[in-house]
């Protein structure tokens, strides 16, 4: 019965290797640690093939073989669960070293204490890994894998019942010697099926994870920018229906940005320079509003940000992006003095809703416009009635006498 248990695990642990490997391989770049899962089912069953041609439990190159390679997987996991969580870890050196280690470990137990002695050391050593494995998952689960909580928390229950199960192996050994290894003995079939258990349920788990970190990286992409990093129109929108969302939400106002003379930019130092150009500015935007509000790249050399503390406060916030962007300057390699821009900021009234989204990027498009036309570098606040136009932008010189209006 226990052989064969052994043998569907074998099974199990190579075919899902396979799976995780070409995984990995779609994967290309971030592998997600796919081919270090994949490698360490690859160990463990080979581990396991080396224990069914083995037989009774004894003294060989293939046990030595064997024992080495089911103390090194854990560590392949642990290895694979950190570059699954963005943590770059090296693993051959570290994994051979082990190996090579734990060989020479092996023989001088034999020799000294005789081959109980050995099964049991890999036992205790094997539970202590699982200890340390189980404090891993519980530390990630306060960091890095704080979105994957409950699957974390899955994890560490099932590698908690395999150490569980090794401190018993280890015990039963010190009592029964190598007969608490034979086939026929219950504890023996029960850790095996519990061996395959955890195979059967640990792959599809892993597969999960991979697909949810997968749809989180799409849907980032999906909002966001990908020369400035900051939100898309489509992020922007999800971002505005959230915020539209809260029960108690403040209503917002539109900042139309449009970098002044870019094409001049790009025209006199090219392409890339403009870029950097774009990048900078987003940077700036970023480190000048306040908590909460929306900085997005809608398209060309133009930005929307969409203020979330009422209108004065968006104002205020306009001419202090303007300012900002005035005084940040772009260094050029070659070049000896670094480039420096302008903006010109059109400023929308309030909105309450989702909906007057589209009406407020129009009225701020028309206060841009105006800016333009006006000489550029100011901020201009629109109103969505041509005749209020000249008694707000009034109101703008009231409250801050440095605002330019059209
Ligand atoms: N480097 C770079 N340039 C871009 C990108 N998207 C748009 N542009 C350039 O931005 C420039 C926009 O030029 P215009 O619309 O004429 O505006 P402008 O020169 O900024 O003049 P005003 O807006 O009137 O002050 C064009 O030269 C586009 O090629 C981009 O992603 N990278």
């Amino acid at each position: 019965m226990a052989n064969l248990i052994v043998g569907l695990l074998c099974l199990y642990l190579l075919c899902f290797g396979v799976m995780f490997w070409l995984i990995s391989w779609r994967l290309e770049g971030n592998r997600l640690g796919m081919d270090v899962f994949a490698l360490g089912n690859a160990m463990l069953g080979l581990a396991y093939v080396l224990q069914l041609l083995e037989g009774l439990p004894g003294w060989s190159a293939a046990s030595v073989l064997n024992h080495t390679l089911t103390l090194c997987t854990p560590v392949v996991y642990a290895v694979g669960g950190l570059r699954f969580f963005g943590r770059p870890t090296p693993l051959l050196r570290p994994v051979l070293a082990l190996a090579l280690a734990y060989s020479v470990a092996q023989l001088l137990v034999h020799a000294l204490l005789g081959p109980a002695a050995r099964h049991a050391m890999l036992a205790l050593l094997s539970a202590l890994l699982m200890a340390a494995m189980v404090a891993g998952v519980l530390y990630a689960m306060r960091g890095v894998a704080r979105d994957l909580r409950l699957e974390m928390a899955l994890f560490a229950v099932l590698i908690a019942g395999l150490g569980v199960l090794n401190a018993a192996k280890f015990q039963r050994l010190l009592q029964l010697g190598l007969a608490a290894l034979e086939p026929g003995q219950r504890f023996q079939t029960v850790f095996y099926l519990y061996m395959s258990f955890l195979a059967t349920v640990l792959a599809p788990t892993m597969v999960w994870l991979v697909l949810h970190r997968l749809t989180d990286a799409l849907r980032a992409a999906a909002a966001h920018d990908p020369l400035t990093q900051l939100l898309n129109r489509r992020g922007l929108l999800a971002a505005l229906e959230q915020h539209f969302g809260q029960r108690t939400a403040a209503p917002a106002c539109v900042l139309l940005l449009d970098i002044d003379h870019f094409k001049r930019v790009n025209d006199t130092h090219g392409h890339r320079v403009g870029d950097e150009v774009l990048c900078q500015v987003a940077r700036t935007l970023r480190s000048t509003v306040r908590g909460g509000d929306l900085v997005s790249r809608t398209g060309g050399e133009e930005f929307v940000i969409v203020g979330l503390h009422g209108e004065a406060g968006a104002l205020a916030l306009a001419e202090r992006l303007r300012l900002a962007i005035e005084r940040q300057e772009v260094p050029i390699a070659g070049a000896g003095a670094p480039l420096r821009c302008t903006v010109t900021i059109g400023l929308s009234q309030p909105f309450q809703h989702l909906a007057g989204f589209d009406a407020a990027l129009q009225i701020a498009d028309a206060a841009l416009y105006r800016g333009k036309a006006d000489g550029r570098n100011r901020v201009v606040a629109g109103s969505p009635a041509p005749a209020d136009a000249e008694a707000t932008e009034a109101r703008v010189a009231d409250i801050d006498p440095a605002l330019r209006t059209a």
